[in-house]
């Protein structure tokens, strides 16, 4: 609450319906931004309305220092490392308006605890669909031709001259393709990969998806697709219900030359019946953008794994999506501020 001659505002929003002109910096909404490399398109959209303060370091904020940066803001800039709960609302106070996160996913923001305090929550759909289908094929690729044990074998001396059945791996062409999860990003990995001549496009899930038909792509109970595909693409959200989704029974009902590719949550797959289905030759190979924990430890034993390609979650990282996701974060942020729709609010 502040005092403008004599009168009592609650917000940033009805100073400008006073017309009291673009507000000072004293009288600026404040906004903790929880990385320093956030995209500058972005940051500067921020600084043009509010008080920004940004977490200094290229790491996830310590507990300690998450509490402290947020504390008295009017909003916060986010991502996926960052976890928030009651703890950071409380530390919060009753000054913030609003979370937004640079990410489609937002299973790290405690959404009960954000609807009681009547606390908008903003997120970044649609802008890095792209990206991560290209990524998922390209892990799919990476896999399946084995692009990184073939690195590895020039530095290690196994390059010793070209030989007819080293290093082979399935074509893409002519095979089946399922994909468990078929929202915005598993179809646009369909679309994708068509220009590498899918045989057939199969897809699991709870409904229908009136795009399949544009695909090409058929619906059936997951039971039924497993044994069916040559690849399997995990595009699946994360939530209560698809945690461990993937687990010894499914890869049991894959094909021993299946390719299983993961670019949505690492806890949607049980890993350790991943692992095992890995090392006992139940599937040909895995390949993971996301896996548990984030960061995976250097010696963990899904990275010993010959058949497994492990990348770090750079699903997202094309730089025309970042640059995307951060001005969407800034813009929910800013419209949620003045009590305007936001670009892409979620619903509480
Ligand atoms: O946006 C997300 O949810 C990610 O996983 C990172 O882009």
């Amino acid at each position: 609450m502040v005092l403008v001659s004599g009168i009592q505002c609650k917000s940033f929003s009805i100073l400008r319906h006073l017309s009291l002109g673009r507000p000072t910096s004293s009288m600026k909404p404040s906004v903790f931004v929880t990385r320093p490399d956030v995209p500058d398109v972005g940051i500067n959209l921020l600084k043009e309305r509010c008080d920004v303060e940004l977490w200094t370091k290229n790491i996830a904020p310590p507990r300690s220092e998450l509490l402290k940066g947020v504390t008295g803001k009017s909003a916060l800039f986010c991502n996926i490392a960052d976890k928030i709960d009651k703890e950071v609302f409380d530390a919060a106070g009753p000054n913030l308006k609003v979370i937004a996160t640079m990410s489609v996913g937002y299973e790290h923001i405690d959404l009960e605890e954000a609807k009681k305090r009547d606390i908008k929550v903003g997120y970044t759909p649609d802008v890095l669909t792209y990206a991560v289908a290209e990524l998922t094929v390209a892990i799919l690729l990476a896999t399946s031709r084995r692009l990184f044990e073939a690195h590895r074998e020039i530095f290690n001396g196994g390059w010793t001259s070209w030989s007819p059945s080293w290093m082979c791996g399935p074509s893409i062409k002519g095979k089946t393709v399922g994909i468990v999860g078929f929202g915005r990003i598993g179809q646009e990995t369909a679309r994708l990969l068509k220009g590498f001549g899918v045989r057939q496009f199969l897809y699991s899930g709870r409904k229908d998806h009136p795009e399949a038909s544009d695909i090409g792509a058929f619906r059936l109970p997951i039971e039924e697709l497993l044994p069916q595909c040559d690849f399997v693409i995990c595009t699946l959200a994360m939530s209560p219900e698809t945690k461990h989704y993937f687990n010894e029974k499914l890869f049991n009902l894959m094909k021993p030359s299946a390719i299983f590719v993961n670019t949505s949550r690492g806890g949607v797959v049980d890993q350790d019946a991943l692992i095992k289905a890995l090392e006992t030759g139940q599937i040909r190979a895995a390949g993971l953008d996301v896996m548990t924990p984030e960061p995976i430890p250097p010696d963990h034993r899904l990275l010993s794994l010959p058949n497994c390609v492990v990348i770090p979650h750079i699903g997202s990282a094309g730089i025309e999506s970042r640059n995307d996701m951060a001005e969407v974060t800034a813009r929910n942020i800013l419209t949620a501020l003045e009590n305007k729709p936001m670009p892409a609010e979620l619903k509480l």
